[in-house]
């Protein structure tokens, strides 16, 4: 009989990639890029700037907002699942039965009330025989908090080998998710819970964590060196699914990740976002799913204010950014680039012009990468540079601002807009139920177009503020804020 290495070994061999290259992107389905009206398939028209309704409150009130705001399409794979079921749908953490500690660990979170995912999700996470879940909602309306209950009611702390497994797209989400899920689990001390990321788990060490949270990458190295036994795994997390399956070297990673596993460990994929090619997709990687679905007009968080500059030329989109330094420094702001070096570029200019900032692309250092976002993370910086690097997942409250310095583009050679990398990166502000504001850059007529094509796939109207007087753009940006 083969050992689990073994296994690992052979899934690394023969495991075939995810169709990346025969699966339409999200940008596929987008309308001609010339067209003006909306498709039939628009969302409510966009409030205007200064009817920004939600209130950067208390949880109590922030938590009545996320919930009432949609409707979810819940499918249910066993067809028996009565709706009218106390445990269809939750009220009360207490309902889910979960142990003392980690209830404890969620109110000590401040995690009064489940928001709409977590209600919707939770019994059907937590029944029993485990089943699959594909889990869509809005981005920082609580994902998180779900997969982590998951993960930490399924494991037995008595058995010191990893039995959950949850990973992510990159080094700082992996890391915040870690932090997530400590601090529930924080009156559950025999529970350990280790990152799996570059440099995380010492050449040589067992890792005999319960949990474990990582990159792709790091935790199929672990597992091939025999550092890592994932034979006992009962819940395997994708967090921004919709990426790590179908993102080229991504995709390939998290499926032998996946059947490395084994056949027996509840799947259970999360995002804001799910377009419809790479859902069919996500069916096959998590057959049987119980399906939480979100329509294309609800993707929208409606707390974050869209806006857009027209900017005379790529030179004066810095001038612009330039002279926004005042609001974007009246909370915290993430300014998105399209390439590594022109980030690079406009954080030194930044620097240069006495505008303090910071900048994380991901040819930085394990260990500067770190320090860059626990700075940010902080406050001791309060402007942050990037890439489409951390556009998914990264939760820093106090981020009511980001600039689309750059519109999202799929990857090379395709370019096209791309709505889903639109959607993660505006959904940085605005997390769970508190308003922000994002600020489109558009310089020429293709940009313009950019813009336009993801204002029609989402439905939304982007609203235009000045490049040539910044006190009444300043003005628009503080109602909006609400400061
Ligand atoms: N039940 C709750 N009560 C109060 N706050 C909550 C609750 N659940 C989550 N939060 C808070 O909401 C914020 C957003 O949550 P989270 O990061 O899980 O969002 P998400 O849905 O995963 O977003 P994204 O799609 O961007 O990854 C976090 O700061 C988290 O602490």
């Amino acid at each position: 009989m083969s050992s689990w290495a073994d296994d690992v070994e052979e899934e690394l061999n023969t495991t075939s990639p995810p169709p990346t290259t025969t699966t339409p992107s999200f940008a596929d389905r987008l309308g001609p890029k010339t067209t003006d009206q909306p498709s039939s398939t628009m969302g409510p028209e966009p409030t205007a700037v200064e009817n920004g309704q939600i209130q950067q409150d208390d949880n109590e009130e922030v938590n009545d907002l996320i919930k009432n705001q949609h409707t979810v399409t819940v499918k249910l794979v066993d067809q028996q699942a009565d709706p009218n079921s106390p445990l269809y749908s939750i009220k009360t953490f207490e309902e889910l039965h979960l142990s003392e500690p980690l209830l404890k660990g969620l109110y000590s979170m401040k995690f009064n009330k489940p928001s709409k995912i977590q209600e919707k999700a939770l019994p059907l996470l937590l029944s029993n025989p485990p089943r699959n879940m594909i889990g869509q909602s809005q981005s920082g309306t609580g994902k998180t908090a779900a997969f982590a209950l998951t993960m930490l009611s399924r494991v037995d702390p008595k058995i010191q080998a990893p039995q959950a497994v949850c990973l992510a797209p990159s080094r700082e989400l992996a890391i915040q998710i870690q932090d997530v899920v400590s601090t529930m689990a924080k009156f559950m001390p025999e529970i350990k819970i280790q990152l799996a990321a570059k440099e995380s788990v010492a050449k040589g060490a067992t890792v005999d964590a319960q949990i474990v949270v990582g990159t792709p990458g790091t935790v199929l190295e672990l597992c091939k060196r025999k550092q890592m036994n994932v034979s006992q795994v009962k819940v395997f997390v994708l967090d921004e699914a919709d990426e790590m399956i179908n993102q080229q070297g991504l995709g390939e990673q998290s499926l032998r990740c996946k059947n490395t596993v084994g056949r027996n460990a509840q799947i259970v994929l999360f995002s804001a976002t799910f377009p419809e090619a790479v859902r069919m997709y996500a069916q096959k990687f998590a057959p049987e799913a119980n399906q939480i679905e979100l329509k294309r007009e609800e993707l929208s968080v409606e707390g974050i204010r869209q806006l857009w500059m027209d900017c005379k030329s790529q030179s004066h989109k810095y001038d612009v950014l330039a002279e926004l330094y005042n609001v974007l420094t009246i909370g915290q702001s993430i300014i998105f680039a399209r390439t590594k070096a022109s980030v690079m570029e406009i954080a030194k200019r930044l620097e240069a012009d006495g505008h303090a900032c910071v900048a994380l692309t991901g040819d930085l250092e394990p260990t500067q990468r770190d320090h860059v976002m626990s700075s940010f993370r902080d406050g001791s910086h309060k402007v942050l540079i990037t890439t489409n690097v951390i556009a998914r997942g990264i939760d820093v409250l106090q981020v009511n601002m980001v600039v689309n310095y750059d519109m999202p583009l799929t990857p090379p050679p395709e370019s096209r807009p791309d709505p889903a990398t639109y959607l993660h990166r505006i959904g940085r502000t605005g997390r769970f139920g508190r308003i922000g504001v994002s600020i489109n850059f558009v310089c020429d007529e293709r940009s313009l177009r950019e813009m336009q094509a993801i204002e029609r796939y989402l439905g939304v109207k982007m609203i235009k503020v000045p490049t040539d007087d910044v006190e009444e753009t300043e003005k628009v940006i503080k109602a909006a804020l609400k400061v």
